[in-house]
């Protein structure tokens, strides 16, 4: 079933004496409980999409929907983001970063207690309610950085580079829990990565984009026996290697005219 859909979306910044073309042309859609990676060279516009999608700002043509209504203003569709950096306030306590945005949207506040020590749960770091960032390390902080974005029961998840500055252990056991996670709550994600490997052993679809102004150049699904597994295990599938080879290739290709 469609879940999101975009449609004929182009964007250009403009700045004083300058407009930079960033999207062309792009037409997507993603299943409900669909995991998706974009992937693509640097400067190609992931971000930039990913931040129309989150409704940040709208697209200079297009239209972006969630199960067909548009995103921009509607207050019925709430976006999680997951950033590189976990943007934890250091001067309240984990319970009050996880239910941060609850508050803010006045939603399930006399239920925070209760959602808070659900999600620690769920990410692997139960009674951790009344410590602060500081005394967790840069992989708990990320987990808390997850709990707290499933607090608000986001429509769709937006991951921008989570992983992308943890040590590799982490970053592996990670990708573990945020899969695992985002199955069990049924949720949609898409993720911008530079870890071609990542997108793979993650994704149930990877949407590549040719160099600026992106365009989606190609889409790859994952074979339906490594969907199943853990992103770890998947990375150990026959299949995984053979898709790692074939993206890289048209990655390089597509570096290839970028340069020339
Ligand atoms: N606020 C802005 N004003 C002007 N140009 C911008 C702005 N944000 C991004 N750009 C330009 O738009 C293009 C796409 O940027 P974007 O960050 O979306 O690409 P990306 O694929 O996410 O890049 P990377 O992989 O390096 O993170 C780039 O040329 C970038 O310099």
């Amino acid at each position: 079933m469609e879940f999101l859909t975009v449609s004929n979306v182009h964007h250009t910044y403009f700045s004083k004496d300058t407009a930079t073309e960033a999207l062309q042309d792009i037409h997507l859609s993603i299943n409900k409980g669909e995991f998706i990676s974009f992937i693509g060279p640097s400067g190609c516009g992931k971000t930039t999409l990913l931040s129309i999608i989150a409704g940040l700002f709208p697209p200079t043509i297009g239209t972006v929907s969630i199960e067909g209504q548009s995103i921009f203003g509607n207050e019925h569709v709430s976006i999680g983001y997951m950033l590189q950096q976990d943007y934890l306030f250091p001067w309240k306590t984990i319970e009050e970063n996880i239910t941060l945005g609850l508050n803010i949207l006045n939603k399930d506040k006399e239920r925070g207690e209760e959602v808070t020590s659900r999600l620690l749960n769920a990410v692997g770091l139960p009674n951790i309610e009344k410590k602060y960032p500081k005394e967790l390390s840069g992989g708990m902080r990320q987990r808390v950085a997850l709990a707290r974005t499933l607090a608000v029961d986001p429509t769709i998840l937006l991951l921008d580079e989570p992983f992308s500055a943890l040590d590799y252990q982490s970053k592996l056991k990670l990708e573990d829990l945020v899969s695992e996670t985002l199955k069990k709550f049924g949720k949609t994600a898409i993720l911008v990565t530079h870890d071609l490997g990542e997108a793979i052993a993650m994704s149930d679809r990877i949407f590549l984009f040719s160099p600026r102004p992106g365009k989606l150049h190609k889409t790859f699904e994952v074979p339906e026996e490594m969907r199943t597994l853990t992103p770890f295990e998947a990375r150990a599938h026959p299949h995984y290697s053979t898709l790692f080879q074939m993206i890289w290739k048209e990655l390089e290709s597509l570096e290839h005219t970028k340069t020339t």
